[in-house]
C-alpha cells in the first residue's frame, strides 16, 4: 500500500516535471519568418555598436530584438548605457540588466535602433504603431547614427498606407483633427481596450490616413505648423540606415 502511494506520488511529480518542461521548450520553438527576419536584422544591427557607446533603445516588437541582442553583449561585458524610447522599453531593458540614462542627460546617443511601419528608398519612415513615435523623434534628433530595423514587409514605394499615427495634447483635439482635415487627413482617435490610447506623455494618438504621400518632407513640414501636435510619425531624413531581415539575410539599405 505505502509502496503504491510512493509510486503514485512520483508519477504525479514526474508529469508536473515534465508539463512545466514542454511550456519551457516551446518558449524556445523557431520563430516565424516575420520574427526571424526582425531577430536577423537586429543581429546585424548590433554591430554598430561600440564599447561605451551611448545607445537609444527603440519601442516595439522588432526592437525588442535589439533589446534582447544588446543585454546578451552586455552580460558578455561590452560597457553601454542605453536611452529608452518608452516606459516599455525601460522595463524590459532594465530587467534585463541593461544601465539606462534619461534623455535629458545625454547631449548625444551614439547610435540608436529602432523599428518602423513603413520606409520607402529614401529612407522617410511612418513610425508611431506602437504610440512611441514622441520620444523616438527626440531619441532619433541626438543620436549620431540612427538604425532602423525591420521585416521584409515594411518597404514600401510610397509611404502612406499606413496611417500617420499624430500625438496631440488632449484638450486640443478637435482642432487638430479639423486642422489635419483641411490637409487631406481623415483622422480617428485610437482606441485600446474599448478606451482611448493613452501614451505615455499622457497625450492620445489620432491615426490619420493621408492616403498615398507624394512629398513625406513636405507634409511633414505642414504638420509640424499644427499647434497642439506633440509629434507626428512622419520621420524624414532622420535614419542613416534600414537594416532588413530578408529570410535569413540582413540587406542593408543606405542613401
Ligand atoms: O514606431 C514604433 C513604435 O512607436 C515602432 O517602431 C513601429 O510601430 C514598428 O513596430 P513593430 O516593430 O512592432 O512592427
Amino acid at each position: 500500500m505505502i509502496a503504491g502511494l510512493f509510486i503514485l506520488f512520483n508519477f504525479i511529480a514526474l508529469n508536473r516535471i515534465t508539463h512545466h518542461l514542454s511550456f519551457t521548450i516551446l518558449d524556445k520553438e523557431p520563430l516565424n519568418t516575420k520574427d526571424l527576419e526582425k531577430q536577423v536584422a537586429a543581429r546585424e544591427a548590433v554591430k554598430y555598436i561600440r564599447d561605451n557607446d551611448i545607445v537609444g533603445l527603440g519601442t516595439g516588437s522588432t526592437a525588442y530584438y535589439t533589446i534582447i541582442e544588446v543585454a546578451e553583449l552586455v552580460k558578455n561585458g561590452l560597457k553601454i548605457k542605453g536611452v529608452p524610447t518608452s516606459e516599455h522599453t525601460a522595463s524590459l531593458a532594465t530587467s534585463l540588466g541593461i544601465e539606462l540614462l534619461d534623455m535629458n542627460a545625454v547631449e548625444y546617443i551614439d547610435v540608436t535602433i529602432d523599428g518602423a511601419d513603413e520606409f520607402d528608398e529614401n529612407l522617410n519612415l511612418i513610425k508611431g504603431g506602437g504610440g512611441a513615435h514622441f520620444r523616438e523623434k527626440i531619441v532619433a534628433s541626438l543620436t549620431k547614427k540612427e538604425i532602423i530595423i525591420a521585416d521584409a514587409a515594411k518597404k514600401v514605394d510610397q509611404l502612406g498606407k499606413f496611417k500617420v499615427p499624430v500625438e496631440i495634447v488632449p484638450l486640443a483635439l478637435n482642432y487638430v483633427v479639423r486642422a489635419m482635415a483641411k490637409l487631406g487627413g481623415q483622422g480617428a482617435v485610437r482606441m485600446k481596450d474599448g478606451k482611448q490610447f493613452i501614451t505615455d506623455n499622457h497625450n492620445l494618438i489620432v491615426d490619420a490616413d493621408f492616403g498615398l504621400i507624394g512629398d513625406p518632407a513636405a507634409l511633414s513640414e505642414k504638420l509640424n505648423q499644427i499647434e497642439g501636435i506633440l509629434a507626428h510619425g512622419l520621420f524624414v531624413n532622420l535614419a542613416a540606415m534600414v537594416i532588413v531581415g530578408q529570410g535569413t539575410e540582413a540587406v542593408t539599405y543606405t542613401k
